[in-house]
């Protein structure tokens, strides 16, 4: 059955793939409450920023502009938070598909999400900037 998967290639696959990403998000105990309680999230306007994102990494797009670190900082999460997140993607992306760019789209989301941990335990109360 995963033979049969097709890869990441166009524009439907990147919004099938977010879509369904954040629809596990939003069944996630652990991590709804973060997106639709502290952060309030807009869906209507967060996923096309996200399709953006996604598009601009895997299909070279280019139409992500937007720099996501600072709008994790306010956030209450930490590694635990950031597990769950990549449990979800991964399991989105094997879901849904599978090739090189379904590789590609794994590794990226890995990689950012262990930079934002990183950088979110040098938060600290005496953070100055
Ligand atoms: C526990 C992990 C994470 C949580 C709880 C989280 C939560 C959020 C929230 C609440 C926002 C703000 C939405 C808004 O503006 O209304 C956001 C934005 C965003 N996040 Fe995350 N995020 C996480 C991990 C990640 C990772 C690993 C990536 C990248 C692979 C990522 C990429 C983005 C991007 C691109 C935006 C949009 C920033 C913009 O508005 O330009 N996030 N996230």
């Amino acid at each position: 059955m995963p033979d049969t998967l097709p890869d990441i290639s166009t524009e439907a696959d990147i919004r099938l793939m977010v879509d369904t990403f954040y629809g596990k998000v939003n069944h996630d105990a652990l991590l709804a409450p973060i997106f639709n309680g502290f952060a309030q999230v807009n869906w209507e306007s967060h996923l096309p920023i996200m399709y953006d994102f996604w598009s601009s990494i895997l299909l070279g797009s280019a139409r992500y502009h937007g720099r996501p670190f600072p709008k994790h900082l306010p956030l209450p999460i930490d590694a635990t938070h950031f597990k769950r997140w990549l449990e979800l993607f991964l399991t989105t992306v094997d879901e849904l598909y599978a090739g090189p760019k379904a590789e590609e789209a794994k590794l990226r989301a890995l990689n950012i999400a262990n930079m934002f941990e990183y950088r979110l335990r040098q938060r600290g109360p005496l953070q100055v900037h």
